[in-house]
């Protein structure tokens, strides 16, 4: 079952709002549909948002004949979240193809699905070569968030190369964040490893770095939403004390993620825009407060790690070693 895919001319989605207790799609069917999607992150992750990107163009062509409205809808897709450059890419690259009619956006939208597969596979395959060159034995080790196949279309990027180290008996255990406030590492990484059949413990965020420095795991592999051009990495918030703690514990800091969310137009990390979240998903979780009533809370949806902390990027085409002085 894909995370995202275009059937009939719509877009389906596994709502990942009830994973795990429930293994469930929506069918979106106009902008509205999958804009609400975004952004309650029933569809997440930066190569699903940017397949989703693309097929919100073709919902937006297949809606109307007027391009000022196609145009119009497709932005509003685009601005649905802003940090995970992938929905712009998404949109930016079907949108392109508007002049040639709707036919031509839906066949590009789709090519952009269907490469995702095929990108991520070849991403998963090139990290696993590179940790296999430089960590013997069977790999333990650690992640955040999820860099899935539910962030993707149906291959992951971070787990996509814990997977590929599976499949060649080469992974030893893994430690997955359960990833505050939203629990994508403890509802959907957890979920995703048990059926991968891969060993894998739970902790809270706050732990990750004691996992680290405690040498239960050999590596850190995490995903991106965005690459800035001098390779500081956005990833999802409690990245950053990872890498510092990976940089003290002297063991690889890896980011996996497609070419598509490399921005070479962003100079830097500083530059990203953070998204900030709901006070309310950290006031509370399930609809219930653990708050008390009228506390504030900053809800940081990212972070930067800078690239000096950045042992490798493995994109589908290449690694790159931003500390080792590696450019983008
Ligand atoms: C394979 S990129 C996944 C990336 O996206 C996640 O953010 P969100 O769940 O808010 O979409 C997180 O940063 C992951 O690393």
């Amino acid at each position: 079952m894909r995370t995202i895919d275009w059937r009939d001319d719509h877009v389906v989605i596994i709502d990942q709002t009830r994973l795990p207790d429930v293994l469930v799609s929506l069918h979106l069917h106009t902008v509205d549909d999958l804009v609400d999607a975004i952004r309650r992150l029933a569809v997440r992750g930066a190569p699903a948002l940017g397949v989703a990107g693309a097929l919100g163009v073709a919902l937006a062509a297949l809606s109307t004949s007027d391009p000022a409205e196609v145009r119009a809808l497709a932005a509003r897709v685009r601005a649905a979240r802003p940090t995970a450059v992938n929905l712009a890419w998404g949109v930016d690259r079907v949108l392109a193809l508007l002049d040639h009619g709707a036919a031509a956006v839906v066949a590009e939208a789709v090519t952009v699905l269907e490469d995702d597969v095929r990108l991520n596979r070849a991403l998963g395959h090139r990290g696993a070569d590179w940790l296999q060159a430089r960590v013997p034995g069977p790999i333990n080790a650690h992640t955040h968030c999820n860099a899935g196949a539910l962030a993707c279309v149906e291959w992951g990027t971070a787990l996509g190369v814990l997977r590929a180290l599976h499949e060649r008996d080469a992974l030893g255990h893994v430690y997955a964040d359960e990833t505050r406030p939203l629990l994508q590492g403890a509802r959907i990484t957890a979920w995703e490893l048990a059926r991968l059949g891969v060993a894998h413990t739970l902790v809270v965020d706050s732990a990750g770095p004691s996992v680290i420095a405690n040498g239960l795991v050999h590596a850190v592999v995490v995903g991106a939403d965005r690459i800035a051009a001098n390779g500081d990495v956005v990833n999802k918030i409690g990245t950053y004390p990872l890498a510092l703690a990976a940089a003290r514990a002297g063991i690889p800091f890896v980011v996996a993620a497609p070419e598509s969310t490399v921005d070479l137009a962003t100079p830097s990390g500083a530059a990203i825009p953070i998204e900030i979240r709901a006070a309310d998903e950290v006031t509370g979780f399930g609809g219930a407060r653990t708050a008390p009533e009228g506390t504030g809370a900053l809800n940081y949806a990212f972070d930067v790690t800078p690239a000096d902390l950045v042992t490798a990027i493995v994109t589908e085409a290449r690694v790159v070693e931003p500390a080792a002085g590696g450019a983008i």
